[in-house]
């Protein structure tokens, strides 16, 4: 296990660094909970998410935050005691963040299932926070229709709310949703959250700090993840997301980007350089990779999207 802590105060981080094997040695004497056919159905337009990552990384993820989630539970009851109070139970709520393209919603899904099956958080639940996006009329309102994904294009009052709603224990809480087919909120959708275990909020921006001295998404979550690999890793699996996407949901009559399906293959491929160069990189290094610093672990993520190294913060 590398201390990556040094003496220059340039270098100074918070994180040790755990290599994968020595991750991976730390999982639970636990058979995987998944079966191949699960996992499958878990699988985003990916193909090489296996069994075995699954076990070596995953797993002791799943275990380390259900010792997490354990350990808040006890520190708010005691809480409750000490102002001797009855004690609720509130969801622990973890944020996953990284640029698009990173892996983000894969975590998510799999940490979902795998939270799921430890016996004291059977019920997790998941949000995308492109949900809470303005809708596109409301972005061309403001000028910010090519912003899409940057702090400013979210509500992020209202995602405040919600989150808040749900961690103090409301029945129900329900939220927009945003439909990548459309490419825009879906007026007469919502998804709903009934008071979970464990919520799962993944998107870009929820590590984002607290603006001037106000509260802030990040400061509601018990643990959080960065998914992080090298940006031109990230660029080649937007590209090829894309690719695949022009054969499946882009063929639907109803998708933005319809006729994306039927284009020459480079031409279209070349717009999604475009969308990444102008769009999604941007907003990774202004917005997104220096909040990596503000999460509870680090997924690192080599070329084949096999996780190399486990960052764990430690003070
Ligand atoms: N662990 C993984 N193994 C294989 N492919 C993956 C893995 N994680 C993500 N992918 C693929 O990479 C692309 C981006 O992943 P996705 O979860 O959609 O990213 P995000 O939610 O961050 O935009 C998708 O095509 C997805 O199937
Ligand atoms: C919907 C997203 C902003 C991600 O939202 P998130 O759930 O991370 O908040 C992103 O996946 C996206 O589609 N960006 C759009 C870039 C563009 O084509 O305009």
């Amino acid at each position: 296990m590398a201390e990556s802590t040094t003496t220059s105060p340039t270098h100074l981080t918070p994180f040790v660094e755990v290599d994968r094997d020595a991750w991976a040695a730390l999982a639970p004497a636990t058979k995987n909970p998944l079966t191949e056919v699960e996992l499958v159905q878990l699988r985003g337009l990916g193909d090489r998410l296996d069994l075995q990552e699954v076990s070596d990384v995953y797993l002791p993820l799943s275990r380390l935050i259900n010792l997490y989630a354990a350990g808040a539970r006890n520190l708010h009851r005691a809480t409750s005691d000490f102002l001797g109070e009855r004690a609720q139970r509130t969801p622990f709520v973890i944020g996953v963040a990284g640029s698009v393209a990173v892996g983000k919603s894969t975590v998510a899904r799999l940490l979902r299932e795998l939270l799921s099956r430890w016996s004291d958080t059977p019920r997790v639940e998941l949000i995308t926070t492109d949900g809470f996006l303005y809708p596109n009329a409301e972005l061309e309102r403001r000028g910010i229709m090519d912003r899409k994904g940057f702090p400013e294009s979210y509500d992020r009052r209202h995602l405040l709310k919600f989150v808040s709603q749900v961690k103090s224990g409301a029945e129900e809480v329900r939220a927009p949703f945003y439909s990548h087919v459309e490419y825009d909120i879906v007026a007469d959708a919502e998804v709903v959250i009934r008071r979970p275990d464990i919520l799962i909020v993944e998107g870009l921006n929820v590590l984002q700090p607290p603006l001037g001295g106000r509260l802030a998404l990040s400061d509601l979550f018990d643990f959080t993840i960065y998914v992080d690999a090298r940006t031109h890793d990230i660029e080649n699996w937007f590209v090829e997301r894309f690719r695949k996407l022009r054969a499946s949901a882009f063929t639907e009559d109803d998708s933005f980007f319809h006729q994306f399906a039927s284009m020459d293959e480079d031409a279209a491929l070349a717009f999604a350089r475009e969308v990444w160069r102008t769009i999604n990189e941007p907003n990774l290094k202004q917005n997104v990779q220096p909040t990596r610093s503000r999460a509870t672990l680090v997924l690192r993520k080599g070329a084949d999207h096999k996780v190399s190294s486990v960052l764990l913060r430690k003070i």
